[in-house]
């Protein structure tokens, strides 16, 4: 497939790395007004360019993933040597009826909300199209499901499945972060502290992830009886953890539906 990525910052570069690694078979082109800092992407297969039209015409995907103030900019120098394109917009807040008015009938709408583990095929990419646009979207899907997993849900979730997928990763970090400041306090160095904190993650992710169990049935394996595990549990929760992690989600949601 011909993948034309718009917006070549922090979202479109790691699509861009994904795709060259964990997909097949793909011609890629990454845009952005100045380019110097992502020309080192040529070494590994793509195009880039800062113009945004550049062979679009050959695209069968076109990938925004610019911010919402840049939307009708880039749109308007587009959509007039485009037609019959799908379109997969990133952007967060733009609704696929808000987009599909703005290109026209003659191109297709696809809402993604990928996350920056994509450049690691490790993404969760919730995808969300109108039933008309099903077939067209398919394309979409499956080079989502190569850059980790592609969930199609209802459109009404994916300001939801923004904070939780795509913030979600800074949120998850912030949580190896703390892990590894405590383990600094207890006697590590940075670089131990911080490597058995993110391994310890991956493996609590894989866990959950092969037995597809709640969270708790895993818990209750480590917390033995009047151990040491139950005891900073209790000391975490008393001071807001799992309740502070949900108004921060909230409060993202919010910050999100304006
Ligand atoms: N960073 C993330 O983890 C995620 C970001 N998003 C969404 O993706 C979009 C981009 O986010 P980021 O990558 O973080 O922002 P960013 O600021 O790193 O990237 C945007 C890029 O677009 C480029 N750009 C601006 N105007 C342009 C134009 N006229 N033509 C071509 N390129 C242009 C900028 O130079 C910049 O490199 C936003 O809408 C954001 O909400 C969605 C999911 C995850
Ligand atoms: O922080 C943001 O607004 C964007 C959307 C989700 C991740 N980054």
């Amino acid at each position: 497939m011909k993948v034309h990525i718009i917006g070549g910052g922090n979202l479109g570069v790691a699509i861009a790395k994904g795709l060259s690694k964990f997909s097949e078979g793909n011609q890629i082109t990454v845009t952005r007004r100045n380019t110097a800092s992502i020309l080192y992407l040529e070494e590994l297969g793509v195009t880039v360019s800062t113009d945004n039209k550049h062979q679009i015409q050959d695209a069968d995907i076109i990938i925004l993933t610019i911010k919402p103030y840049q939307v009708d900019t880039v749109l308007a120098e587009i959509l007039p040597v485009i037609s019959n394109k799908v379109i997969a917009s990133a952007v967060s807040g733009l609704s696929i009826e808000n987009l599909q008015n703005k290109i026209g009938d003659g191109n297709s709408a696809v809402r993604i909300m990928p996350n920056i583990a994509s450049q690691f095929g490790a993404s969760a990419t919730c995808i969300a199209f109108h039933e008309k646009n099903k077939e067209k979207a398919q394309n979409t899907v499956a080079l989502f499901q190569d850059l980790g997993t592609a969930p199609i849900i209802d459109e009404k979730l994916m300001d939801a499945a923004t904070v939780l997928a795509a913030s979600g990763t800074a949120f998850a970090l912030r949580y190896i972060r703390a892990s590894m400041q405590a383990g600094i306090e207890i006697g590590f160095d940075w670089q131990t502290a911080l490597a058995i904190s993110a391994q310890t993650v991956k493996g609590a992710a894989e866990m959950i992830m092969e037995e597809q169990v709640h969270p708790e049935q895993l818990i209750d394996r480590v917390t033995t009886p009047q151990g040491c595990t139950i005891a900073g549990l209790n000391e975490m929760e008393m001071h807001g953890f799992s309740s502070s992690l949900i108004r921060g989600i909230k409060t993202s949601l919010k910050q999100i539906k304006g």
